[in-house]
């Protein structure tokens, strides 16, 4: 709702109140529209400031209303009416003016904003684009590329960033709404013919076609096929090319497809789960609202190769002080210079000072001793960080967090081996940690709940998506990823080529497909897994015999090519060729099509025909499956766990929601359906088994994905 009082005597003061964000609810928009009215037919009022409550302006509209039955004023009329009316009507922006609340904000005349305060049109972010006017005003009030880059992108700006571009019309360090009121006194009266933006002229470059066709191009590239930044190009040209009227209606056009989308659904589903992830769980019945964190001042890094040195920069960035160590003064002299370097650039692409003096560099293992937290990223061998972690017991101060960031091995066995396993928790980074949004909190059965909550926190603060997972070969999205790629090595065995399997994965929206993905990262990664799980054999005998490891299929093609010394682009070769080592444009490699020739005659595999709806299939419905199986073996908490991992850590297409609110939207009896038809044909390999919550949410209708959480519960408590 909205409420209304007087103030200074003259100002009809409408504060917005629907905590915690002041979305646009029905309830919000009726009181806008009912207390606008009253101000406006005052005749002792003279003009009109629009506030929120709490300190926070609006979050824009009610993303939960979205999908159901929408009631109440609609926000376009409303706004109209502001921007129509004749007394001065003034935005008092403190906390978040975003969305629908940044296109009330341009409906007023005047927009004074506090200096804390950020504003953005994020619409795209949740398959939307600006439909309460904001396609056609803000290119209107700050010309086309700067409303191109804020709509199609979603970012936020600063308050001083707002006044740059033209946003607003004051910034202050005091009151906002006190500063609002006074000058809405002071402009009452004036006349509102040059404040109503949508009289404004849009302002064309003289080359408007070349900037539209550039950014529509680069926009495209970006999307990975996601639809609404594409719409938020065509609504912004019709604001450059019609009248206000007429870009208007496109722009309603242009939603109302977008609304309708599965894109929208899912993305606003990625929204929501974002948040859920935040309200962890652990099978112990420990939760987020009843376990207090530590706090943590200062932290430790152990171990400064490429991970470590990425979590070094994140702590740091944090304002945190860090104590990193290596042990060998060659690799920690090269580390110091790599991690001033990335807070050097980091700092320059900020405009801040950077933040070098909260580092401390030791090759001695005792200078972690007055550190809160420790965060082990040591090379991925147990005895070693098993080494690493007792020396950390008896050196650091009691009630020390020890964390690892290993991605492969047992949380549980190193914690075990400590004296105190309550404070062991993982904390499962992703290269490179300083940028990438995902963190795995993974904790074992003797993991306290503060341990958790710490590193969860700690987490957010670093500005990660936290997600608190279970103990696990692979946690989860490692585990997911297993079947996927094992399905992509079959395909190529079975005639399809990296190329093939690369394009329907990149088609679908992954940034990379899997083997361009695995050129990146390095072929000999999974080697060293593979050898240590005793894999690996170095014979080259041939025949289906010599594709069977432990029991199940196993194709030997990743092994085979990591033994020609192909380790991707790091070697200039792997899945693809490379100009020289290290270059990132993959090309297609002649050597490696003769290789799989070759290796299908050797081993008797006839060739077939394999078109993108395979690949699709059987590498997501694989890893979808191992999903199911996370979800009832209660490694993670809910499908939302999965799919902020799998859209944060692995490039899932965020406009697909995730892979279990994917395999919702394909429909789950569908996703069975194949995956017991692959498995079928593929009986040797058992991730290609339907699993069984899999069946009995199938057997009981196929739930809502909100709903799912009862049938793993159900399946849990017989157990
Ligand atoms: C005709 C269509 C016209 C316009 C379309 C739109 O306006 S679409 C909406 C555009 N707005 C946004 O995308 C903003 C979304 N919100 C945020 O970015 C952040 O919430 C915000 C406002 C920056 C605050 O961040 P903070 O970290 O402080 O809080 P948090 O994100 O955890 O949110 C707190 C709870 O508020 C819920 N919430 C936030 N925004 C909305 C919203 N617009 N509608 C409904 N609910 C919202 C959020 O879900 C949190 O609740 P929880 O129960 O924890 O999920």
């Amino acid at each position: 709702m909205a409420l209304y009082s007087r103030v200074s005597g003259f100002v009809g003061l409408i504060t917005l109140q629907n905590p915690p964000v002041n979305a646009l609810s029905a309830a919000v928009r009726q009181g806008i529209v009912d207390m606008v009215e009253r101000a406006l037919g005052d005749p002792n009022v003279k003009s009109v400031v629009i506030c929120g409550q709490n300190g926070n302006f609006c979050g824009g509209a009610d993303i939960k209303e979205f999908g159901t039955n929408m009631s109440g004023p609609p926000l376009v009329p409303m706004i109209d009416a502001i921007e129509a009316a004749n007394k001065p009507v003034v935005a008092a922006i403190e906390g978040s003016a975003l969305g629908g609340g940044l296109e009330l904000a341009l409906g007023c005349h005047y927009r004074i904003a506090h200096s804390k305060a950020r504003l953005g049109l994020p619409e795209v972010t949740l398959g939307l684009l600006p439909a309460a006017g904001g396609t056609q005003r803000l290119p209107r009030l700050v010309g086309v590329p700067a409303a191109l880059n804020l709509i199609t992108t979603g970012r936020h700006v600063t308050a001083t960033q707002a006044l740059q571009l033209g946003i607003v019309d004051q910034v202050t360090d005091h009151n906002a709404v006190d500063v609002a009121v006074k000058f809405s006194l002071s402009v009452a009266g004036q006349s509102l013919d040059a404040r109503r933006i949508s009289t404004y002229p849009c302002p064309l470059p003289s080359d408007s076609d070349a900037l539209f066709e550039g950014v529509m191009q680069k926009v495209r590239q970006r999307a990975h096929g996601a639809i609404a930044p594409v719409a938020c190009v065509q609504a912004v040209r019709a604001a450059a090319t019609l009248p206000y009227s007429k870009g208007m209606e496109r722009e309603q056009e242009l939603m109302a497809t977008l609304f309708t989308s599965g894109q929208a659904r899912a993305q606003q589903y990625c929204f929501f789960a974002q948040r859920a992830v935040g309200r962890w769980r652990m099978p112990s019945g420990a939760r987020w609202d009843t376990s207090k964190p530590r706090p943590v001042h200062k932290a430790a890094v152990i171990g400064l190769g490429t991970m470590g040195r990425g979590i070094t920069v994140a702590l740091a960035q944090t304002g945190l002080s860090v104590v990193a160590v290596e042990t060998q003064e060659k690799q920690l002299m090269e580390a110091k210079q790599a991690v001033s370097g990335m807070l050097e650039r980091g700092a320059k692409r900020h405009g801040v000072a950077p933040t070098l003096d909260r580092i401390s560099y030791s090759q001695n293992i005792h200078a972690v001793a007055e550190v809160d937290l420790v965060i082990e990223a040591v090379f991925e061998d147990m005895a070693l960080k098993t080494e690493v972690f007792q020396q950390l017991s008896a050196v650091c101060k009691p009630g020390t967090l020890l964390c690892t960031n290993t991605s492969a091995l047992d949380v549980d066995k190193l914690a075990s081996k400590m004296p105190n396993p309550e404070l062991v928790v993982g904390m499962h980074f992703f290269a490179p940690a300083h940028v990438m949004k995902l963190l795995e909190v993974v904790y074992g059965p003797r993991s306290s709940p503060q341990a958790v909550a710490t590193a969860m926190q700690l987490g957010k603060k670093m500005g990660k998506v936290s997600v608190a997972v279970g103990n696990c070969r692979g946690f989860v999205g490692n585990r997911m990823l297993m079947p996927y790629l094992q399905q992509a090595f079959f395909l190529l065995e079975e005639g399809a080529t990296p190329e093939l399997v690369d394009r329907a994965l990149e088609e679908f929206g992954f940034p990379m497909g899997v083997f361009r993905m695995s050129d990146l990262s390095g072929l000999d990664v999974g080697w060293r897994v593979r050898k240590r799980d005793e894999l690996v054999e170095p014979d080259m005998a041939s025949g289906q015999s010599a594709r069977i490891r432990q029991g199940s299929r196993y194709s030997p093609l990743g092994d085979l090519l990591c033994e020609q010394g192909r380790f991707g682009q790091k070697t200039g070769r792997g899945w693809y060729q490379y100009d020289k080592p290290g270059s990132r444009v993959a090309r297609s490699d002649p050597w490696l099509h003769s290789f799989l020739v070759e290796y299908r005659a050797r081993h008797g595999l006839v060739p077939r025909s394999i078109d993108q709806q395979e690949v699709l299939e059987r590498c997501l419905y694989a890893l979808i499956n191992e999903g199911f199986r996370i979800l009832e073996d209660g490694i993670a908490a809910g499908p939302e766990d999965i799919d902020v991992i799998y859209v944060f850590g692995y490039g899932w297409p965020k406009h697909r929601g995730g892979p279990m609110f994917y395999a919702g939207m394909v429909g789950l009896a569908k996703v069975l359906e194949r995956l017991e038809h692959y498995q079928q044909a593929h009986p040797d390999v058992p991730y290609l088994q339907p699993c069984s919550l899999l069946r009995r949410l199938v057997a009981s209708g196929s739930p809502p994905i909100h709903r799912w959480r009862e049938a793993i519960k159900k399946r849990q408590s017989q157990l």
